[in-house]
């Protein structure tokens, strides 16, 4: 069963021992995946209650509905509600002040003719800028639109979602203020140069689901003209988590990463960077497949072993990783017994990790668990206390490292709202970052 869908369903249950439990086996038996339950009022006689559902498709839900409705004695469902949808309604960020204007003397200190003196300092002295402004505590979020989440090419303000999304964990986890940028070109020249005309007012540049190959040249291109650390995430946090992840399950099933035989199903921007860091960490027989007689190429420059089809990396690897984009792509019978399958695309994976499972592999994990989540943030916290200019290899295995360490046996990442893990990845990482300084 492949969940698409998650609604609220409003159920009024009358008080009547049994009743709760006869709601909960119509979802069960009707094989729909039971989230969180909310009491939302408790009458005389009957309790409201709102029962978090994922589904398949609508006609799943309607079944469901249906079946409830029938259950009869008073048990009604009063409303089908969408929260993931009321959780966008007027978008999820908007830009606050941090002082409060309540008096004249407020808005001559905050504005006119106060400001005048700030900016004459800043005029004098251009470092004041990171005391005096929240320019160093701000990262532009740009998209181009071309490769959000695996949903393709959606255009950027079809994809402002995923990035007011980011912004929100930025400033959730640490404290960073993240601001969407959407570019209405992926022209590698034009991205180049609006970026390099707008980040005078940021600390830090996060590129997200910007698609391959461009964003290859574009990160390259900013990194090498700008002072301020560049990063794409879906190449670079995505290797972080994903060698994080790789090494928990290499620690937990006792296998040496660098004479694993790894697999790297599609070589796009998330692909081809996984790739370039598990070689950079040692693993010496690095596996690759893509459409793309391109992406190919790319892997063989860097390194990598072209194979011809999925099913030889199935075939070959110990460790298999697919970022492709494309739900279902790995099948239960070209699992192979023990193998480590991380199938990480969003929405949905190659292959589900209960299937995987089933099929014989000792540890899969899907994107919702090994996701980027749990590097970005810490990685730009890190290199902004540190005032870093870029963001190095060194820092971002520092990163790596600084995950695993906040790993619990067992487990192949942590729980992304451990607030632990995005300070251990902050510390790691400024410290990599000031070590990098010194040498
Ligand atoms: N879990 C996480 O943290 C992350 C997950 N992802 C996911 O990875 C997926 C890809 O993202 P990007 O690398 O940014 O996109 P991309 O467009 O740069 O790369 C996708 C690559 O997959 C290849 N591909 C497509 N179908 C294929 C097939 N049948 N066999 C082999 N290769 C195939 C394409 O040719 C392309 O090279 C998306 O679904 C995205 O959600 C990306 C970044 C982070
Ligand atoms: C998580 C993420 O960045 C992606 O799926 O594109
Ligand atoms: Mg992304």
């Amino acid at each position: 069963m492949e969940y698409s869908i998650i609604r609220n369903l409003i159920v009024e249950i009358p008080q009547v021992p049994g009743n709760f439990a006869k709601v909960v086996s119509v979802i069960g038996s009707e094989q729909a995946d039971l989230g969180d339950i909310e009491t939302l009022k408790i009458g005389t006689h009957s309790t409201i209650r709102d029962i978090s559902v994922q589904f398949e498709d609508e006609t799943h839900i309607d079944r469901v509905v249906e079946k409830i409705n029938q259950l009869g004695g008073g048990i009604t469902i009063h409303a089908v509600s969408d929260d993931v949808l009321k959780a966008h309604e007027g978008g999820k960020i908007h830009m606050g002040s941090r002082r409060e204007i309540r008096s004249l003397g407020d808005l001559r200190r905050v504005y006119t003719p106060g400001v005048a003196n700030v900016c004459k300092a800043i005029e004098k002295d251009p470092e004041k800028a990171n005391y005096f402004t929240s320019i160093g505590n701000s990262v532009a979020i740009v998209t181009d639109g071309t490769a959000i989440l695996g949903l393709g090419d959606i255009g950027p303000v079809a994809g402002m979602p995923v990035m007011e999304g980011k912004a929100v964990l930025f400033d959730q986890f640490v404290g960073i203020s993240g601001v969407p940028i959407l570019l209405d070109t992926s022209d590698p020249d034009e991205v180049v140069e609006t970026i390099k005309h707008i980040h005078k007012g940021y600390g830090g540049i996060l590129l997200e689901d910007i698609g391959s190959p461009h964003c290859f040249e574009i990160e390259d291109r900013l990194k090498a003209e700008l002072d301020i650390p560049v990063m794409h995430d879906d190449q670079h946090g995505t290797a972080v988590v994903t060698l994080a992840a790789i090494l928990s399950a290499c620690r937990t099933a006792g296998v040496d990463l660098a004479k694993a035989k790894v697999g790297q199903i599609g070589l796009g921007a998330a692909g081809l960077a996984i790739c370039r860091m598990l070689m950079a960490y040692g693993v010496e027989e690095m596996y690759g497949s893509d459409l793309s007689d391109d992406a190919k190429d790319r892997l063989e420059k860097s390194g990598g072993t072209v194979v011809s089809s999925i099913d030889e990396i199935m075939e070959k690897s110990d460790i298999v990783v697919a970022t492709t984009g494309v739900q279902g792509l790995i099948k239960k019978e070209q699992v192979r017994e023990g193998q480590i399958i991380l199938a990480l695309s969003n929405p949905h994976p190659e292959i589900k990790p209960d299937d995987a499972l089933e099929a014989g592999a000792a540890f899969a994990a899907d994107g919702r668990l090994v996701n980027n989540v749990l590097g970005f943030p810490g990685i730009f916290r890190g290199a902004l206390n540190a005032r870093a200019k870029d963001i190095t290899y060194p820092m971002l295995i520092a990163a790596a490292q600084a995950i695993v360490e906040s790993t619990r046996d067992g487990d192949l990442v942590p729980h992304p709202l451990d607030p632990n893990v995005h300070v251990a990845v902050t510390e790691a990482v400024e410290r990599a970052a000031n070590t990098g300084l010194v040498q």
